[in-house]
């Protein structure tokens, strides 16, 4: 089978569920998901309101502990981290983007891509040169003195993606990053979104409930009760190959 021991590094999942189980009080938001995104892949996750999605992009993303199984990153076992390590590994190796984007609304488009820049101790004019850059290459050039509230919802989430992707994260979680976009929107947002992740070799998951943005995707896993429907699991794509 394939993924054995004498396998290369480059056949090593970037980041590996396995077996994850987590529960918000009595309910069980997942029931055993196991997942894998491979380094520079962009992976749609798919299912139902309700079956799972955003708790397993908090898991993967080291936002939430599982109650069990496992989490890796590049072999690295992300569930039992210490915090501090944690979120060193999340501002540093993921960026996140959120359905509204959640920039911050005081800040200029500028200020708010650069802000990750200047956390990490980059001066002031390199950041704001960086995420000038960084807002070009999403096609919001000119836009970079408009607070969140003065921009459009698309305007708003590709500020988001430059964000997201201005630090040089090796994979970014996106949860329904297109689901209040209108379908021009939505295809502007795609389209920057994986051109630049193909780019530069980011891996990208994706949840989306909308068949069109899982088309961007190089795979689908779709979630169905908190586990990964199997004909979506790992195995069955490896078989078929
Ligand atoms: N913080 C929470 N407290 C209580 N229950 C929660 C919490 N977060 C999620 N749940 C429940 O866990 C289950 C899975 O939720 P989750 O948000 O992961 O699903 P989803 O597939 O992303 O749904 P949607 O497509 O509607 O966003 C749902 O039954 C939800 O109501």
């Amino acid at each position: 089978m394939s993924n054995g021991d004498d396998s290369p590094d480059s056949t090593v999942p970037l980041l590996a569920a396995r077996d994850l189980a987590k529960a918000h009080g009595r309910t069980e938001a997942l029931r055993g998901a196991s997942v894998e995104l491979a380094a520079g892949e962009i992976l749609a996750v798919t299912g139902p309101s309700g079956s799972g999605k955003s708790t397993l992009l908090h898991c993967l993303a080291g936002i939430v502990r599982p109650d069990a199984g496992s989490v890796s990153y590049a072999g690295e076992r992300l569930d039992a981290l210490p915090e501090k390590r944690l979120s060193e590994l999340r501002r540093t190796e993921f960026g996140v983007v959120f359905q509204f984007g959640q920039l911050i609304p005081e800040l200029t488009a500028l200020d708010n891509v650069a802000l990750p820049l200047m956390l990490a101790g980059t001066s002031r004019p390199d950041a704001h040169a960086r995420a000038g850059e960084w807002l070009e290459r999403f096609g919001v050039r000119g836009q970079e003195a408009l607070r969140p509230g003065e921009m459009s919802g698309g305007q708003a989430q590709r500020t988001s993606l430059a964000r997201a992707l201005v630090t040089g994260p090796r994979i970014v979680f996106a949860d329904e990053p297109t689901g209040a976009l209108d379908s021009l929107a939505t295809e502007q947002v795609m389209t920057a979104l994986t051109h630049t992740a193909r780019e530069t070799d980011t891996a990208v998951l994706l949840i989306t409930h909308d068949a069109q943005v899982a088309a961007y995707a190089d795979r689908e896993v779709r979630l169905s009760d908190g586990t990964v429907a199997p004909e979506f699991s790992t195995e069955a794509t490896e078989a078929a190959v």
